[in-house]
């Protein structure tokens, strides 16, 4: 794959890891950092620039970082989340975040382009040194 772009963002939320036997059963806040890292076979246009100059728009990537309110996952209750439920791990996270940028990033792809050549993993760290990372 020629292109690889990555960008990173935090985000702040609370949660409760259901039936945990321990602190983290109890309701408590991280803030999240999450690293994005999108490989590409060619070059696209982005809703804001018609040439075929990115792997995909920064601004399409950054969803999560947005508040809940507006579709992000910032100062949300993570376990409201109907994906998410009483599972929030950062295993369970990852892989929503996976599921849902890549979506976003499908849904901005032109007319007969299926995006095949893209490769995304995602890597959240719920504390500076616990990070997963989730690719498929
Ligand atoms: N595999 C996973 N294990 C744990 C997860 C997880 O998402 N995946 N999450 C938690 C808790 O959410 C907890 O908040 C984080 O735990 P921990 O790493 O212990 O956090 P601390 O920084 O508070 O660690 P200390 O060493 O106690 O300071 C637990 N496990
Ligand atoms: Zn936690």
């Amino acid at each position: 794959m020629p292109w690889k772009l990555s960008t990173e963002f935090t985000f702040d939320s609370a949660h409760t890891i259901v039936g945990y036997d321990g602190p983290c059963g109890r309701l408590h806040g991280h803030t999240y950092r999450v690293r994005l890292e999108l490989q590409s076979g060619r070059l696209r246009p982005s809703a804001h620039v018609k040439r075929n100059i990115m792997v995909a728009d920064y601004r399409t990537l950054k969803w999560a970082k947005k508040d809940v309110e507006a579709g992000g996952l910032d100062h949300a209750y993570l376990n409201d989340i109907a994906e998410l439920g009483d599972d929030t791990t950062a295993e369970v996270i990852a892989q929503f975040i996976h599921c849902h940028t890549l979506q976003r990033v499908r849904e901005a792809l032109e007319a007969g382009d299926d995006g095949a050549d893209l490769q995304l993993k995602v890597t959240v760290w719920e504390t500076p040194d616990s990070a997963c990372e989730y690719w498929e």
